[in-house]
């Protein structure tokens, strides 16, 4: 064996350890108070340089944060459940994010890894069919589960950091792993890009496992994420007696209502795949008053940055003829956005040379179509390639026990492993990268 399959063999058990203490404390998105702790703590045991917090994530830049009350919250549950309290003040406010540099002193360009850290908003099912339950690692935080790998994420990013320590010799150029909080509902990775940290990075690669890729199998380039928008829409009108005073309410619901109906009448567009959804709908108070409260939480898609642009114009439009129809007012806040993106050719060429090497692949795909998903890592993706970088997003297949963002979900393990390999060979034969094929 060489050293590098003898290292990934020795760092299994972590890897699992670690993934499954992560999925016991799952945190969603800017709640990753526990995570990100224990993430530096590790790195800065290993001895990256660390830049936390405000130094790698733009306050003005973040999407959907949640309330100030709720952060503070879900700070002291973190403290309660184990936060490093070295490290805490660094992520407090919704700042949970790292980036760990390894310099090695030998000239060479940078590479950057990106995985992100979040949970989705979920109840995890907790029955003995489900094996992260029976096995004593289910979600111990209601309302927070990690339904889509971002635990598994976390821990090859842990994974990346141990190998690149251990065969530093064998490195040049400079090592990024960045730790990306609130990649669900795309409200993270901007806020990262603004604070510059992506802007040296000649090499960038951004992890996803399953999504429905088989097991053993690499997708080398993920193509054309879908743009999307991401808004909260609140209606406010007057109540007023249903049957006494009508006349003198302003009806929020109904405002809503016909936004909804108006939102998925928005025409389709000729040059490419358009989506709209709304995905929650609440209003009213009472049965016999003239409810004077609503609120919408709504997706548009695109193909490309103006179809989706396109779509969301037409919502606003929607939204504030529905609340003007009913004479009532709306308040729209973008919660989260992301841009379309491509992985560069070159890149993806190079991933797949590197990944026909490594035997635990069993299928190597240069490139396949995203079943009409988002990314918010596309905002990284575009930045690196604006400064003349290459930039992809690979998927690492793995057997799902159910979908993502499903109670039940759950992934084959050993395709951490597998990941950690693959992405660390990236960087040790960089040098090759160009070479003829
Ligand atoms: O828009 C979001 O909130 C991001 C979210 N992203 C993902 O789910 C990741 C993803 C992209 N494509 C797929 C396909 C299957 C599972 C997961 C994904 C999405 O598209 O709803």
């Amino acid at each position: 064996m060489d050293t590098l399959s003898t290292l990934i063999a020795e760092l299994s058990p972590q890897l699992q350890a670690w993934r499954r203490d992560f999925h016991r404390y799952a945190e969603s998105g800017w709640f990753e108070f526990r995570t990100a702790t224990l993430v530096a703590e590790q790195l800065d045991r290993l001895g990256y340089r660390l830049q936390l917090g405000r130094e790698v994530i733009k306050a003005d830049a973040r999407m959907g944060l949640p309330s100030a009350e709720a952060l503070l919250a879900q700070e002291q549950r973190a403290r309660e459940q184990g936060a490093l309290e070295k490290w805490l003040p660094y992520f407090s406010g919704g700042f949970a994010g790292i980036v760990a540099t390894l310099e090695t002193g030998r000239p060479g360009p940078t590479i950057a890894y990106r995985v992100d850290m979040d949970a989705l908003d979920l109840d995890e099912l907790l029955q003995p069919a489900h094996l992260p339950f029976r096995e004593g690692f289910a979600s111990c935080n209601s309302g927070m589960m990690h339904a889509c790998g971002h635990d598994g994420h976390t821990a090859i990013g842990l994974g990346l950091a141990h190998v690149f320590k251990r065969l530093e010799a064998q490195l040049s150029g400079t090592i990024k792993l960045i730790f990306q909080p609130a990649e669900e509902g795309t409200r993270g990775a901007k806020s990262m890009v603004e604070a510059g940290v992506v802007d040296d990075v000649d090499f960038f690669t951004a992890t996803h496992i399953g999504t429905g890729v088989p097991t053993g199998e690499l997708v080398c380039g993920s193509d054309s994420f879908m743009a999307t928008s991401k808004l909260d829409v609140t209606f406010r009108g007057t109540a007023a007696h249903a049957g006494a005073k009508p006349e003198d309410g302003r009806n929020a619901l109904l405002a809503a209502a016909q936004a909804t109906l108006g939102l998925y009448a928005i025409p389709r567009h000729s040059e490419g795949a358009s989506r709209i959804n709304v995905g929650v709908l609440q209003a009213g108070s009472g049965r016999n008053v003239i409810a004077d409260r609503a609120l919408m939480k709504v997706e548009t898609r695109g193909a490309t940055n103006e179809i989706n642009e396109f779509v969301y114009q037409q919502a606003l439009n929607v939204i504030q003829g529905a609340a003007q129809m009913h004479g009532v007012t709306c308040d729209i806040a973008l919660m989260g956005a992301a841009q379309s993106s491509k992985p560069t050719q070159p890149w993806v060429e190079y991933i797949q040379r590197q990944a026909q090497g490594i035997s635990e692949l069993r299928s190597v795909v240069q490139r396949r179509e995203q079943a009409a998903g988002s990314e918010d890592a596309t905002y990284m993706m575009e930045r690196v390639k604006a400064h003349g970088g290459q930039a992809s997003y690979v998927i690492f297949g793995t057997e799902l026990s159910a979908g993502h963002h499903n109670e039940k979900f759950d992934f084959n393990e050993q395709v951490m492993a597998v990941a950690v390999k693959t992405l660390a060979t990236l960087a040790l034969n960089l040098p090759s990268f160009g070479e003829a094929r």
